[in-house]
């Protein structure tokens, strides 16, 4: 229970109808989920428009109604509070609520195309190492120190956001590193978080379903960028395009990291394995587990931040050389008859490409690498023919397949992306849309020595067909066949 007066702190009111001095016993944005007391925010969305569900939600009892249109009939014994901008204030409000938990720890904010959860991740990993409580939002799992909670969002929705900031705060958490998703920032489920830093990560092509111009997706992240405040850090990637733009507008504290630019934090890769790199990270060498060009650039990030944040050099090199990577990212297995397979979330263009240039550099001959990829349905459509060229360019052999179809033909999705395949590059794709077989089948054409890389869906445990999701795991799958052959 808490005031209404109080959840209302920092919010600009129109309007009020009713009585102020109500107590709420929870906040809900779905009409569905209206309990009695609780107060409902009408919030218009992609689909619908949660001010069309006020009188649902005021017949399942909720007490106070937060929109921006007032309905045409109101119900003497419910509050009505006018404001601009519900998404804003549900964000606000939901803070509020929680008591402000994202003020009573350090909250750290990752933002970017790729790479989120990786950095997220590993930042966790190593405060936890360094001795400190620590919890994380991120597209994998939420964890509240060592307790896991299930996700379902990259960033989840602002009750939920502060409601696990809050159980952090009570088990005495002294951190909490998250996600910053896109969408979450322009449907501000960021909105009222106090961050105590910003880390950028890279922006290329993805969701344009959503954000509809490039332009539009760098302005998302970059409002993550011009929401901190002056006490904050924001940490940009200077070798990325956009890494500056990131940081014109922002009170916070600049900082940047860059293996090929002129930054505040720099690395080098040293040398290269599939077991991990030995790198040469702010004029000290450190062996890491983990692999790849773009890795060298999280690892980076993860450094600069745990600078940023007080740590000291040497513990956080002893502690990063330590932490291993990240379920579903460039995870390897090899074969009894020797074929190495590699499952990793690659699902944008970028992502595929500079996976398969890190295979590419690891191998010691001229091994052949076969790549299984499909496209998530539902989602950007005009990424689907740019990750199958990137596949077919960067491999020997492509095995096109599905990935999430969702409520889309799957044998449509693969169409698309064979748009993206030269014609005199035909004879090196294969279309499997059965996932499981075109798994199988890669592994059997690999011969001892070949890497087989399955993209797209890595730690995922799901396929999702038609809103049902069966179980599904690439890992599972690919070891499985491995132990047949
Ligand atoms: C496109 C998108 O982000 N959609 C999110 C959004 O839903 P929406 O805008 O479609 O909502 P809507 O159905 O139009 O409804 C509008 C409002 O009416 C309410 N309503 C609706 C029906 C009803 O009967 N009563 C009622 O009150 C809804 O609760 C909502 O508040 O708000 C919902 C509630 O918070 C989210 O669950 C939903 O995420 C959907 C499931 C989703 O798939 N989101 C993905 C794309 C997403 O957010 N991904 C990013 C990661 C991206 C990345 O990889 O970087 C993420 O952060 O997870
Ligand atoms: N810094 C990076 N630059 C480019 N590609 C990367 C980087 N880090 C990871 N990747 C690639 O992107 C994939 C997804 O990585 P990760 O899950 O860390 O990103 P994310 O930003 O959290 O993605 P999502 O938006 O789905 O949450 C990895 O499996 C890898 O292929
Ligand atoms: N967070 C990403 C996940 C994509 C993963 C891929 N397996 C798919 O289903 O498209 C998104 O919402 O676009
Ligand atoms: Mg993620």
């Amino acid at each position: 229970m808490k005031k209404l007066k109080d959840i209302l702190h920092g919010i600009p009111v129109r309007q009020v109808i009713g009585n102020l001095n109500v107590a709420v016993s929870e906040l809900c944005f779905d009409s569905r989920n209206a309990s009695p007391g609780s107060m409902f925010v009408a919030v218009r969305g992609t689909h619908t428009d949660g001010h069309r569900y006020i009188e649902v939600a005021t017949a399942h009892g909720a007490a106070v109604v937060l929109c921006e249109e007032l309905p045409d009939t109101t119900d003497d014994a419910v509050t009505y509070i006018q404001v601009d901008d519900t998404a804003f204030a549900l964000g606000v409000s939901a803070s509020n609520y929680f008591g402000n938990p994202s003020t009573k720890l350090r909250l750290v904010g990752v933002t970017g195309t790729n790479g989120k959860t990786t950095i997220a991740t590993l930042l966790y990993k190593l405060f936890r190492n360094l001795g400190y409580e620590a919890g994380l939002l991120s597209t994998i799992k939420n964890q509240v120190g060592d307790r896991v909670v299930a996700a379902t969002h990259t960033t989840p929705d602002p009750v939920a956001l502060n409601r696990l900031l809050n159980e952090m705060v009570e088990a005495g958490c002294d951190y909490c590193f998250m996600e910053v998703s896109s969408h979450a920032v322009v449907q501000q489920r960021i909105a009222g978080l106090n961050f105590a830093g910003g880390i950028f990560s890279n922006i290329t092509h993805d969701h344009l379903d959503f954000h509809q111009t490039f332009d539009r997706y760098i302005k998302a992240k970059k409002m993550f960028f011009d929401g901190l405040d002056r006490f904050a850090f924001a940490l940009s990637n200077a070798d990325d395009k956009n890494g500056e733009v990131m940081l014109q507008n922002t009170f916070a504290h600049k900082r940047t990291y860059a293996i090929k630019s002129i930054a505040d934090f720099k690395a080098k890769i040293i040398e290269s394995h599939f077991d991990g790199m030995l790198l040469y990270l702010d004029g000290h060498e450190v062996w890491v587990k983990l692999v790849g060009g773009f890795n060298a650039y999280n690892i980076l990030a993860v450094y600069g931040a745990a600078i940023l944040l007080e740590q000291e050099t040497m513990k956080v090199l002893t502690a990063l050389s330590t932490i291993t990577g990240v379920e579903g990212r460039f995870e390897t297995a090899v074969s009894p008859k020797g074929v190495v397979g590699i499952v990793d979330y690659a699902h944008t263009p970028h992502a595929v490409q500079n996976v398969l240039e890190t295979i590419k550099d690891l191998r010691k001959n001229k091994e052949h690498v076969i790549t299984v990829l499909g496209c998530g349905g539902d989602r950007d459509k005009a990424k689907r023919p740019l990750m199958a060229a990137v596949a077919v360019k960067n491999s020997d052999k492509v095995i096109i397949t599905s990935d999430n179809p969702r409520t889309e033909d799957p044998i449509q999705i693969i169409r698309d992306m064979e748009a993206g395949v030269p014609a005199d590059k035909m004879r090196n794709v294969f279309s499997i849309a059965d996932r499981r077989e075109a798994i199988r089948a890669a592994c059997h054409l690999a011969q001892p020595g070949d890497i087989v890389l399955i993209a797209g869906k890595g730690h995922e445990s799901y396929q999702e067909i038609n809103g049902q999701r069966y179980d599904f795991n690439d890992k599972e799958i690919l070891i499985s066949t491995f132990n047949e052959q």
